[in-house]
């Protein structure tokens, strides 16, 4: 661990929020993500660079039966998503306190109402650098899927309807705290609440353009250009290509390389300002077992690589 950490305490302790759940999408099995990143190993991987890894036990969240939670408007298992996000925000706010790092292995990406809520929590001038094929900007109104993963920015930046259940959440991101990278699956109301709320997102169009380098420069320059403000980083899978990470629900093609991914995550740990990290989206029933494995390692690669490990 070479560069300084502007945040988190000495000795540097990350903290494991495993989040076995699958309530935000469709897809059985994304559930299954955290339990199959750490028996790969990744806790021993992370002492390995030198961490004290904190790891006592994935979440065990309250099942709400079948048909006990029918949906709000559009909004499918609304109540357990509220619910289980806001125990995560718990848990990553409590550790944030106390100095370490929350590492979030999802299960879906509504999950990060939750972290980004818990780090907000300790952290209220954090931005966050979203890394995903898709922006999940949703709103309540705007989704067609109903599906909350494809939502929780909308609920942190506060647009859209309001619904009681996720008042817990306090709207404090501002549109110019959040940067996005890897977009190329954005739904046509999606585009327009980009534009309206002038959020900057770097698609895979200007990662083609002008090379992961410099658009993670440009992404910085833009949250946060005096390189002083905690950073959260929220790294949906399905940002890499699927040659790269197939296993995840709702892939893209023309996506991330392995190594485009891992440069993103080298860079943001050499700012030395990462407070929390999610790593959400895999998916270990969807195709077939080289598969998972593959989308399981690249998963635990680049954890690794945002805890500071380097090619030399
Ligand atoms: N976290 C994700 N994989 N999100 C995919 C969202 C897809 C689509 N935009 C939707 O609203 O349903
Ligand atoms: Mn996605
Ligand atoms: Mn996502």
């Amino acid at each position: 661990m070479s560069s300084q950490s502007h945040f988190i305490a000495e000795p540097k302790i990350a903290a494991i929020v495993g989040c076995p759940f699958s309530g935000g999408q469709a897809k059985p099995g994304v559930d299954r993500g955290p339990i199959n990143l750490v028996e790969a190993g990744l806790i021993q991987q992370l002492e390995g660079l030198g961490w004290k890894v904190e790891f006592d036990g994935h979440h065990q969240f309250e099942e709400i039966s079948a048909n006990g939670d029918p949906p709000i408007g559009k909004l499918r298992n609304p109540r357990i998503v509220s619910r289980v996000s806001k125990a995560v925000a718990e848990a990553v706010g409590y550790h944030a306190k106390m100095g370490k790092l929350p590492v979030t292995l999802g299960g879906d990406h509504s999950l990060a109402m939750g972290t980004i809520s818990g780090t907000l929590d300790t952290h209220p001038n954090a931005c966050v650098v979203w890394i995903d094929a898709h922006a999940d900007i949703n709103t309540p109104e705007t989704t067609e899927s109903g599906n909350i993963h494809g939502m929780p920015m909308s609920f942190l930046l506060g647009l859209g309807e309001k619904i009681s259940e996720y008042s817990w959440i306090q709207p404090r991101l501002q549109p110019s705290s959040l940067v996005y990278i890897g977009l190329r699956d954005v739904d046509a109301a999606e585009k327009r609440i980009l534009k309206e709320n002038k959020i900057k997102a770097f698609s895979m169009h200007e990662v083609d353009k002008y090379g992961i380098g410099k658009v993670v420069e440009m992404a910085l320059d833009h949250v946060n250009p005096k390189r002083d403000r905690p950073i959260h980083l929220s790294f949906d899978v399905d940002a890499l290509d699927p040659s790269v990470a197939p296993s995840t629900g709702t892939p893209v093609r023309g996506g991330l390389t392995f190594r485009e991914g891992h440069y993103i995550c080298e860079a943001i740990y050499e700012t030395g300002l990462l407070v929390a990290l999610d790593l959400m989206e895999v998916n270990p029933s969807l195709e077939d077992a080289a598969s998972v494995h593959q989308t399981v390692a690249v998963g635990c690669s680049l954890v690794r690589a945002a805890l500071g490990e380097t090619l030399l």
